[in-house]
């Protein structure tokens, strides 16, 4: 489904370094599949996102979507950010239509759709209201809404949960795979939470440090449906425990153990 081909991106900093952001990175993404991307700040994690979603274009590489090249943002595409960025004017209800009014495909089914999707993430008699009379988790769960409202086949997440409190980011988590299973499409999901990045994904990219590239993919086999048992198993622990190793290395800091 999603291609990427020997992607390079290098960017012009303003005191004329060029930062190259990502380095010959190459994923093939299938219809459908959970991909999480996880790395240290600054690994070009975002700018890999942005390339997908055809906000920016490779330096060098191919990047594809059904064997076309991505050379701007593609209708069929949702992409959710860390910040809500809702219509601060407009209803729930209508910053959740906004896409659909964009392609003018708004019809006689279209209410009935956002508000089945405000229903799915717990905001049924929300509709009507403001943004600001919602809270954050709030907020993003109608940008979430917003971003799959077309019924978009890709779904492009840049830490949506991040400025989010501990326990909705949890329960946002679980959410978003109860939405994937009803509603399956292809997911790349950027988080700093190797926890989120483990009980999510169907493969977790773990990148390096700049100029990223893709360190080690790894395969996810825990069972679906997942819950917040599931991230009480050996399997995840396991996991989890090697992403942490690939990212922070083997270093140990308490007593009686030597920091290396
Ligand atoms: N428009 C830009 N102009 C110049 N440099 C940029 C631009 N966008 C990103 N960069 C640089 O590219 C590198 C990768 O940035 P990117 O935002 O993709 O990383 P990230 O892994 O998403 O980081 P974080 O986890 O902190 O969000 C960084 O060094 C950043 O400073």
């Amino acid at each position: 489904m999603i291609s990427l081909n020997r992607v390079t991106r290098i960017f012009n900093s303003r005191d004329g370094d060029q930062v190259t952001a990502l380095q010959d990175v190459s994923l093939e993404i299938g219809r459908n599949e959970f991909i999480t991307l996880v790395g240290p700040s600054g690994c070009g994690k975002s700018t890999l996102l942005r390339i997908v979603a055809g906000l920016i274009l490779p330096t060098a590489g191919r990047a594809s979507i059904g064997g076309a090249a991505i050379t701007e943002p593609r209708s069929e595409t949702g992409i959710v950010f860390q910040a809500p960025t809702l219509l601060p004017w407009a209803s729930v209800l209508d910053n959740v239509l906004f896409p659909l009014r964009m392609m003018h495909r708004i019809d006689s089914t279209s209410t009935d759709k956002a508000m089945a999707l405000l229903k799915l993430v717990g905001l049924s008699g929300f509709e009507s209201k403001s943004p600001r009379e919602l809270s954050g988790g709030m907020q993003q769960r109608v940008a979430i809404c917003r971003a799959l409202v077309h019924d978009p086949d890709i779904l492009l997440m840049d830490e949506p949960f991040g400025a989010l409190d501990a326990l909705t980011r949890e329960e946002m988590t679980m959410e978003l795979l109860r939405i994937w299973s009803e509603r399956p499409k292809t997911v790349l999901f950027v988080t700093h939470s190797i926890t989120e990045a483990v009980v999510l994904a169907d493969r977790v990219v773990v990148m390096s440090p700049r100029p990223g590239r893709i360190q080690e993919i790894i395969e996810i086999g825990l069972p679906r449906p997942r819950s917040f048992e599931t991230e009480a198993t050996p399997e995840f622990h396991e996991a989890s425990q090697h992403i942490r190793q690939l990212i922070f290395g083997t270093r140990h800091v308490g007593p009686g153990r030597a920091a290396a």
